[in-house]
């Protein structure tokens, strides 16, 4: 023991600050690391077409018929050969009966003569040219129009949407409503696609209360991460695995990611992730896990852990709620993407005037709670992060650069909408 008094650091009450020598992984360093380390699951399944929205095409989707399959009419008028037509008033007798969507035309129709035909209805032999109904007077068995009328006026062509044996949709695209109608129109009854990603959740913490619904005593919290980021696989059209509730104890979180293992395909955890007495998931990742990164230069969300687990990787993000949402967004979002075959997921932003004032230092990328009133982005009150009613508040996140810049009213900002991210 010796006298000398105990020196602490200089005071600077900023936990952003960056100590000496520790590496600060910019963002897109942290970015391209994922996007180079993790791998798509490859297993296929096969869906009928209309059961697969949401799911990820696992082979490229050929058109098995031409879109439309003849040479139809688009609205209800009368066909006849253009070549029999010309300037001037056109008087064409009317063949018997007519040709409709689902009731094509029996034989051929006479050069000279007109036939009724409806949308959809394909083009009878002798039709090439339709006139709308509109634009004509009918009586006596004749039709009657003004000329000229342009050849094949209002006729849709054989395959002049896709074509057999065209290419529909490239395998990895995630395939959404109207991806459902284009393989539907082109004879695609069923479809290859990739499993479904197993996103498992866990929360940890010796103050959680997993329910919501249970009484907490006022040390106590309930589990605000694990229902969010629950909801965010799933709406990211992942197979959410819930994987509950764990105390500060480096035993129980081992099992319960040993467990995750046989069952998920990528784990998010959250708290304990960053370097205190009972950060233990960060902890555990470090000595068991592999831990690949868990300083990046980011607010809300340095202390983010991405790890492996028995080669399942494990994103260990930090318990602040607003740590965790913009965690999940930026590095979660992308990564989940292209694991579950869709491939990587830019978010998608505008720039807009800013409403607010703001300084910031070089070195750290900042995402702010923000919404846009009257086209201009509003950030909310307080950047705390653990102030939940602002991530309720927000529409989407304002993303400073890394770069040092001092916002005023009006500078423009990169506003990421929750809807770029995939949010509903
Ligand atoms: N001395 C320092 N303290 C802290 C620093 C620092 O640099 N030096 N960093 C702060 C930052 S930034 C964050 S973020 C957090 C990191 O937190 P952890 O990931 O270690 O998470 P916890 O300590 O377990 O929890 C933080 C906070 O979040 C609450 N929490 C946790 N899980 C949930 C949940 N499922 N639902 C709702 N709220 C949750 C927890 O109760 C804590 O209040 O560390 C800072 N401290
Ligand atoms: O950045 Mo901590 O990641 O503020 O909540």
């Amino acid at each position: 023991m010796t006298d000398a008094p105990l020196t602490p650091p200089r005071l600077r009450d900023d936990c952003f600050a960056m100590p000496q020598g520790v590496n600060w992984v910019p963002v897109d360093a942290a970015l391209a690391r994922l996007r180079e380390v993790l791998h798509p699951v490859t297993d296929t399944e096969t869906l009928p077409t209309h059961a697969a929205g949401g799911r990820v095409l696992g082979a490229d989707a050929v058109a098995k018929r031409s879109n439309p399959p003849r040479p139809n009419s688009a609205v209800d008028g009368y066909g006849f050969a253009h070549a029999a037509t010309g300037d001037g008033v056109m008087r064409l007798p009317l063949e018997a009966g007519r040709a409709a969507a689902g009731q094509p035309f029996e034989g051929a129709v006479c050069n000279a003569h007109a036939v009724r035909i409806l949308t959809g209805a394909i083009l009878p032999e002798g039709v090439d040219t339709v006139v709308l109904e509109e634009d004509c007077a009918v009586g006596d068995g004749v039709v009657a129009f003004d000329g000229p009328v342009k050849p094949r006026a209002n006729t849709r062509k054989a395959g002049e949407d896709v074509s057999e044996g065209a290419l529909a949709l490239p395998a990895g695209h995630r395939l959404r409503a109207p991806d459902l109608a284009l393989l539907s129109a082109l004879g695609l009854g069923e479809v290859a696609v990739t499993r479904r990603l197993r996103v498992g959740v866990l929360s940890t913490g010796d103050e959680i209360i997993a329910d919501a619904g249970a009484p907490a005593k006022p040390h106590q919290i309930w589990d605000a991460n694990r229902p969010m980021l629950l909801s965010l696989a799933e709406g990211w059209d992942h197979a959410s695995v819930d994987l509950g509730h764990v105390r500060d104890d480096r035993d129980a979180i081992a099992a319960r990611l040993d467990e995750a293992a046989t069952r998920c395909d990528v784990v998010l955890t959250s708290g304990g992730a960053s370097a205190g007495d009972e950060d233990h998931v960060s902890a555990l990742l470090k000595e068991r896990g592999n831990l690949s990164s868990w300083r990046i230069a980011l607010k809300p969300g340095r202390p983010l852990a991405l790890a492996t687990w028995q080669g399942m990787p494990v994103f260990g993000l930090p318990g602040n709620p607003v740590a965790a949402l913009v965690c999940a967004l930026i590095f979660a979002r992308p990564a989940l993407s292209l694991m579950s075959g869709a491939g990587w997921a830019e978010p998608q932003g505008f720039t807009v005037p800013a409403a607010f004032t703001k300084s910031k230092k070089p070195g750290r990328r900042e995402y702010l709670r923000a919404r846009l009133v009257d086209g201009r982005a509003e950030v909310f009150a307080s950047e705390g992060s653990g102030r939940i009613s602002g991530l309720s508040w927000a529409t989407g996140l304002v993303e400073l650069p890394d770069e040092a810049v001092h916002v005023t009213p009006d500078t423009p900002v990169r506003f990421l909408p929750y809807e770029g991210f995939g949010l509903r």
